[in-house]
């Protein structure tokens, strides 16, 4: 793949950084660049900036009042930006003094933290003690304590070649038993026939790993079948790891792609085979995680079959492909716990690439790979006052149920028996349909918020009215379908040249159809060229955003690229007659009707303006991770000002649900 190009690097600069070059730790400080350490005059619990100093490590020891009240806003602030939990440090200052505590000031120390989180309701889980020159210090995962019926999620891609392993460490992590190297774990996850016997996973899997408070994994498979009762894990998890098995072989690569796309993983798990090396679609899959900027991690298997050299030859070609310009990581080899810690706590930073060499026969590693899985969070905030969106991504026709859809919740919140628009048809009509029953995990719940994934029992709707890439959308959207949009693309492969009327798939969320190239500001493109190009898709206009990432392929030709412009929009009829009753409502308040008065009807509140969207969808501050849905609900916004000028006066969607 063009992007992915190796250096020819010497073998001195192959050596993999160590982990605790990240730690903000005197050991490796000097070595330790600006772009990853912390930022200027921020402590290792991100305290800084406020008037108050809160820098010495004695600050959590006899806290004044005001100092407790900056403290308990900086960890609440963390716990946001983290999706409900941070790791903190006990016992390191700022301020260049002495890191570490006596035995009394750490007691004292903890006994603050342990106040903050039953303030903020979190729980303090114990991760690791170190002792420096001045004493000790701890480290704390501290995670916001959910109700029976929630759980924090993080959504990990599985890819890599074919015989890399994926489905057999799914099988060991979900179901608690090792393999026999000959294909034992998998047997429990295939989901087809033909994959039973050809032991080639060919769709898109779904298991999921709850841990505990403790962080331990409760996933209990029943002693006949071994299956796993879903609604049990999720009621004893306060974090559910949902993984998404896909395809290693290039004949499923679509399917790969939409999963990408589609599945909105938080971060993606690259599998290497030791013995094999990098082959086949490694590089293939690797690139399109950075396309979609999902932060990457590498979990090497087979350790237990493969000879030492050949397993330091595959490390050495693994992370001199990711320093590659294409890739521009840092791999970092995770050997034991405190690595895992220092890993997890810097993964936001989407330049280090953790790697994990384990064993699915003899279990080697496999506990460091799960406690930095209980470590990772979410990259999607939420916030409830946004429009709700959700995202489908396949449907199903339930007996006794109905038309049922699932996929993810990208914004806001989602009740049940909400009204809501789906769409867009083939014509881009949106239609109202009513929320009857939501399940997370298959398990029954009253509400869904952004960042988790769900299926929805609808009203009278059929299945076959449904496609993958309809969404539903709050009515406050006014939704709108798209025929044509404008694209900044890269080029990562093709053959010969790409030229306007040439036509490919696009890959974008869970949208997957074929557009054609209309025009484009170069007159061919080859690989490694960049270009804007405008897109007319064949079939039916699509719900898009402007700041989307797509994936354009056909065969061996993929291009990668963000969505810079909507064009070609279609006014639906849903959000029409929305329009139209908002309008009438305005305008019988604007006349002050008595007829209104009389019947007791009180005007509906107006809507946001397009700049309050544009404020309210920016808002949610900081993010760990990737820039996940960045400025969607601008473009959104932008977009319905510029196509429909009554979108900016019309009331909100109590009045369009009725
Ligand atoms: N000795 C040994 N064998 C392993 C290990 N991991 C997987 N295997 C074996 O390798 C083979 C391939 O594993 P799979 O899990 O099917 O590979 P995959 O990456 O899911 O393959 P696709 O589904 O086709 O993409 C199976 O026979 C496993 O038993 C390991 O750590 N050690």
């Amino acid at each position: 793949m063009a992007s992915l190009t190796e250096p020819a690097t010497s073998l001195q600069q192959d050596s993999i950084v160590p982990a605790c070059m990240f730690a903000p730790d005197r050991g490796c400080e000097e070595e330790q660049s600006a772009e990853e350490g912390l930022e200027d005059g921020e402590g290792p619990n991100g305290e800084s900036g406020d008037v108050l100093d809160l820098s010495s490590k004695l600050v959590l020891v006899s806290p004044t009042g005001e100092q407790y009240d900056c403290l308990l806003r900086h960890l609440r602030e963390r716990i946001d930006e983290g999706c409900g939990e941070t790791i903190y440090v006990v016992g390191m200052g700022s301020d260049g003094g002495d890191y570490g505590l006596d035995e009394k000031d750490m007691e004292a120390s903890v006994a603050t933290v342990r106040s903050l989180c039953e303030q903020i309701e979190a729980d303090l889980i114990f991760l690791r003690e170190r002792v420096d020159t001045g004493g000790k210090m701890r480290d704390y995962l501290i995670r916001r304590r959910v109700g029976e019926q929630d759980f924090l999620e993080v959504r990990v891609a599985v890819v890599g070649n074919v015989d890399a392993g994926k489905s057999t460490l799914l099988g060991v992590l979900t179901h608690g038993e090792l393999d026999n190297g000959r294909g034992f774990a998998r047997q429990k996850l295939f989901r087809h026939k033909h994959e039973m016997e050809s032991g080639r996973t060919s769709s898109v899997g779904n298991d999921i790993l709850g841990f505990d408070q403790d962080g331990e994994v409760v996933n209990k498979p029943d002693s006949h079948g071994g299956g796993l009762d879903w609604t049990t894990i999720c009621e004893k998890s306060s974090k559910v790891i949902t993984f998404i098995d896909l395809a290693g072989h290039e004949k499923y690569l679509k399917t790969t792609v939409f999963g990408m796309t589609g599945h909105l993983p938080d971060f993606c798990m690259l599998m290497v085979g030791s013995n094999a090396g990098i082959i086949g679609m490694t590089k293939e899959h690797l690139g399109l995680a950075l396309a979609l900027n999902v932060p990457v991690f590498v979990v090497v298997t087979k350790i237990d079959m493969c000879p030492a050299n050949i397993l330091q030859e595959t490390l050495k070609l693994l992370q001199r492909l990711l320093k590659s310009p294409g890739c521009r990581k840092i791999p970092v080899l995770v050997q034991n716990k405190d690595d895992v810690i220092v890993t997890a706590s810097n993964f936001s930073s989407e330049r280090m690439c953790p790697i994990f060499q384990i064993s699915n026969v003899t279990g080697e590693n496999m506990e460091l790979l799960k406690m930095f899985l209980n470590l990772l969070s979410s990259r999607t905030t939420y916030n409830n006052d946004e429009p709700a969106e959700f995202q489908i991504d396949d449907t199903y026709s339930v007996p006794g149920v109905g038309t049922v859809v699932s996929g993810t919740t990208l914004r806001g919140l989602i009740r049940l028996n909400d009204t809501l628009l789906l769409g867009p048809d083939p014509l881009g009509t949106f239609i109202q349909i009513t929320v009857k029953s939501i399940h997370r995990k298959r398990m029954s719940v009253k509400e869904v918020r952004g960042g988790q994934t769900a299926s929805f029992a609808l009203k009278k709707i059929k299945r076959s009215s449904i496609r993958k890439g309809m969404v539903m959308v709050s009515p406050k959207l006014m939704p709108q379908a798209t025929w044509e949009f404008e694209a900044e693309i890269l080029v990562l492969h093709h053959p010969t040249t790409i030229s306007p009327r040439y036509q490919a798939m696009v890959h974008c969320g869970s949208i997957r159809q074929t557009a054609t190239i209309l025009t484009m500001n170069k007159d061919c493109l080859r690989t490694g060229d960049k270009a804007s190009v405008h897109f007319r898709f064949i079939k039916t206009p699509e719900y898009l955003h402007c700041d989307q990432k797509l994936v354009f392929r056909e065969g061996r030709t993929k291009a990668v690229g963000t969505i810079t412009k909507l064009l070609q929009s279609v006014s639906t009829q849903a959000a029409r007659g929305y329009h139209s009753k908002a309008l009438a409502n305005r305008k019988a308040l604007n006349d002050g009707t008595a007829a209104n008065e009389e019947a007791g009807c009180s005007a509906p509140p107006l809507s946001p303006t397009t700049a309050q969207l544009q404020l309210k969808s920016g808002g949610s501050g900081r993010r760990r991770g990737g820039q996940r849905h960045r400025g969607k609900g601008l473009s959104t916004a932008t977009n319905t000002a510029t196509t429909t000028a009554a979108a900016v006066t019309a009331p909100t969607a109590a009045a369009g649900t009725a």
